[in-house]
């Protein structure tokens, strides 16, 4: 029998969209076709396209409900026109949003057709657009125990969807253009890059390892993914450090794979890939998140032993010795034991387990 269609609905950055990649896969494992919809050129068709996926971009605004910008506003309009069209002529099975505004044109179209939704939330908090949607849905999926706003009967905590993929150590150290010798740190802000370890991250680590990338009888090798935007003026600040390589963008499953540790942004999948993969982390919250989300969720890491937490402000004094303290093999293998007591392995079939549920109409 021809399994349905399941569409995913996702937009704004790499923490909303990652999600819906790994369920995807793992639909497409059980026989399903899946398709994605999201914001037209935004950071969800790049990632589709790369990964093979099929994708609907339509139009999406942001609406600020304090400031309505009528540009803004058209735009969403015509993105709910184009979702209701698009689920029209697809017909599928269910629809599952994964939050940032332009989740929301498929989320609500499918509602007003009456195609059950199910939604997965990443945070500790439910999200605006999320919380738009929540009235129609018929269950709440979310990374964490206990998600304020959501009606316990409709809450299911299946975990954070990671790509469940590992590569051998050789294949992702090739795949990044990386040397097998070095010990391997990745630098990674959020999806976008992260300015501030940009700026301040080479600087620290050049202190530690100098010119020749070495610290006693280690060498060290960093891949730093800075950003697109900021690439030109990356490349410029490493260009005399061989040991430093820097891209815009990095294949993350092959990061992981590869890395000793990391010096990272505190974004819900990115800790969470961390702890499937089990490396250790050295994250640098991000101040301005919602809420001060980030901060905790480092904390969590850090009270596991899985990782180290440095306030932005504190990023000078307290950076070098954290790094130092990852150099020896014992350290990090009992930080990457414990990074692998929070690994979220099972959230992504669990996921999966409650579409189908929805399905059945159980
Ligand atoms: C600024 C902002 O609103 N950030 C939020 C956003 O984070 P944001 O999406 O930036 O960060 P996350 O850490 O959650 O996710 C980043 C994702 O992008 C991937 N990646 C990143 C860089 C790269 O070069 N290659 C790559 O593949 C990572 O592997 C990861 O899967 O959503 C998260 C989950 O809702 C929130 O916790 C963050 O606070």
């Amino acid at each position: 029998m021809i399994k349905p269609t399941i569409v995913l609905s996702t937009g704004g950055t790499g923490g909303h969209i990652y999600p819906a990649v790994a369920l995807a896969r793992e639909l497409e494992a059980r026989g399903y076709a899946t398709a994605m919809i999201g914001q037209r050129g935004g950071m969800e068709e790049r990632i589709a396209q790369t990964e093979n996926l099929s994708f609907h971009g339509v139009s999406a605004g942001k609406i600020d409900r304090s400031r309505p910008d009528p540009k803004q506003v058209w735009r969403a309009a015509r993105g709910f026109g184009e979702a209701r069209a698009f689920l029209r002529r697809l017909r599928p099975a269910a629809v599952v949003g994964f939050g940032g505004f332009a989740s929301l044109p498929g989320v609500l179209s499918a509602q007003a057709l009456g195609i059950p939704t199910l939604l997965h939330e990443q945070n500790a908090r439910l999200g605006l657009t999320q919380r738009l949607a929540l009235r129609a849905a018929r269950v709440v999926t979310t990374a964490f125990d206990e998600v304020r706003g959501v009606p316990a009967a409709r809450a299911r905590k299946v975990g954070m969807p990671v790509r469940e993929a590992r590569l051998e150590r050789h294949e992702a150290l090739s795949r990044l253009n990386l040397q097998s010798g070095p010990l391997t740190v990745l630098v990674m802000g959020g999806s976008q890059g992260s300015l501030m370890l940009n700026r301040n991250v080479p600087g620290i680590l050049e202190g530690l390892f100098g010119k020749e990338g070495l610290y006693g009888d280690y060498s060290v090798q960093v891949i730093h993914a800075c950003g697109g935007r900021w690439l030109p003026e990356m490349a410029a600040r490493v260009h005399d450090l061989s040991w430093y390589k820097v891209t815009g963008y990095v294949d993350a499953v092959a990061a992981w794979s590869c890395a000793d540790f990391a010096i990272t942004r505190a974004g819900s999948s990115t800790l969470a890939e961390a702890a499937y993969h089990g490396v250790p982390l050295l994250m640098v919250p991000l101040p301005s998140a919602a809420e001060d989300h980030q901060t905790a969720n480092a904390r969590a890491v850090e009270r596991a032993g899985a990782g180290r937490m440095i306030p932005e402000a504190e990023l000078g004094s307290a950076l070098p010795q954290a790094v130092l303290e990852c150099i020896p093999q014992g350290a990090r293998t009992r930080m990457s034991e414990a990074a692998r007591s929070l690994s979220p392995a099972g959230a992504v079939q669990r996921l999966a387990d409650e579409v189908e549920r929805v399905l059945r109409g159980d």
